[in-house]
C-alpha cells in the first residue's frame, strides 16, 4: 500500500511541531525518519496512524485521505508500534498479541483457531514463543519491545509504522527485527537513532530538524558528514564497511558551539587533537 504525506502540519501543546512536511513512501519500501530528539518524527508518525489530528495537510493510504476514514478501517491499513506504552497488563503475552485481531473481528467473542494460529506464528518470528503463557507485565524491556512487535505483525496489515522500535534490544535482537521489519514485505514507516542500521535498512531516509524535513532520499545521498554536524551537531567520520564497502559512520566529538571557543581542537582519544 502507497502512504503520502501531503503538506502536513501538526500543532502540539499550541505550537507547530511538525510543518510543511511532504513525503511519498512507495508500497513495500522502508521509510526511516532520522532526526534529533523533539525534531517531531513520533508526531509525525502519530498523525499517520490517525492518532494526531493534523492542522493542515494530509495522509493517503492508496490516495484514501485517512482524516475519512474510520478507526476500523484505519487498524486494518496500519499497525503501529510506539515508543511509550502503557501496558502495565497483567495479562498472558498470547492474548495481548491476540488483541492485533480486534480490526479483523466481527465483534467480541472467542477467539478463532486462525487468529490463534496468527499470533502465535508471529510470537515465533519474533523469537518469544516460549514467552507466550507468561504476563505482559512481568517481561524484561526488549522482550516487551518483541511482544508488541509481534502483536503489530498479528493486526496484518499492509502499512507498520514502528517508533524506535530497537529501544531496549539487545544487539541480535535488533538485528534480528529490522531483518524481519525488512523481509515483512509491508510499507513501513519507522524512527531511528541508530543512522548506520538506517543507512543499512531503509530505502529512503526523511531527516527532521525542528519539525520540518530537511533532506530525503536514499541514504547514501542524504547521509553525510556535513548533514550529521548540521543536524545533530556530531562530528563523524566516514568509513567504508571492510567486508559490504557500505558508508558506516563513526561519532567523533559533539560539534563546538559557535562561539569564542569553536577554534578550541577537538580532543581525540589518544589525547592528541584534531583541528
Ligand atoms: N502532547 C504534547 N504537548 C505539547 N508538546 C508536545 C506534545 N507531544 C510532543 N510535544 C513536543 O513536540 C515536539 C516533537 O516531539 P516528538 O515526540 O514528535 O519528537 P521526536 O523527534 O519523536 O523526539 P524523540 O527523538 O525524543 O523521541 C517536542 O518539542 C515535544 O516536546
Amino acid at each position: 500500500m502507497r502512504v503520502d504525506i501531503e503538506d502536513l502540519d501538526v500543532h502540539r501543546g499550541g505550537r507547530p511541531v511538525v510543518s510543511g512536511v511532504s513525503i511519498p513512501v512507495p508500497p513495500g519500501t522502508v521509510l526511516g525518519l532520522l532526526g534529533p530528539n523533539g525534531s517531531g518524527k513520533s508526531t509525525l508518525l502519530r498523525a499517520v496512524s490517525g492518532i494526531a489530528s493534523p492542522s493542515s495537510g494530509r495522509v493517503r493510504f492508496d490516495g484514501a485521505d485517512i482524516s475519512f476514514l474510520s478507526r476500523r478501517e484505519i487498524a486494518r491499513r496500519v499497525a503501529v508500534m510506539a515508543q511509550e506504552h502503557s501496558e502495565e497488563f497483567e495479562i498472558p503475552v498470547l492474548d495481548l498479541v491476540l488483541l492485533g485481531r480486534i480490526p479483523h473481528g466481527k465483534g467480541f467473542g472467542r477467539d478463532s483457531d486462525h487468529d490463534i494460529a496468527i499470533a502465535e506464528q508471529a510470537l515465533d518470528r519474533v523469537g518469544a514463543a516460549h514467552l507466550a503463557t507468561r504476563s505482559f507485565s512481568a517481561l524484561s524491556g526488549g522482550e516487551r519491545q518483541r511482544v508488541l512487535f509481534a502483536r503489530a505483525l498479528t493486526q496484518d496489515t499492509p502499512v507498520l509504522v514502528l517508533d524506535e522500535p530497537t529501544n531496549h534490544l539487545d544487539i541480535a535482537h535488533q538485528v534480528e527485527l529490522v531483518d524481519l521489519v525488512r523481509s515483512a514485505d509491508r510499507t513501513v514507516l519507522v524512527a531511528l537513532h541508530d543512522l548506520n542500521l538506517a543507512a543499512r535498512y531503509c530505502d529512503t531516509v526523511g531527516v527532521l530538524d525542528g519539525g520540518r524535513l530537511r533532506s530525503l532520499g536514499p541514504p547514501e545521498r542524504v547521509l553525510d558528514t556535513d548533514l550529521i554536524r548540521s543536524a545533530f551537531g556530531v562530528e563523524s567520520t566516514s568509513v567504508a564497511h571492510p567486508r559490504s564497502g557500505r558508508r558506516h559512520f563513526i561519532f567523533d566529538a559533539r560539534t563546538p558551539e559557535p562561539g569564542p571557543d569553536t577554534d578550541r581542537p577537538i580532543p581525540t582519544e589518544e589525547g592528541s587533537s584534531t583541528p
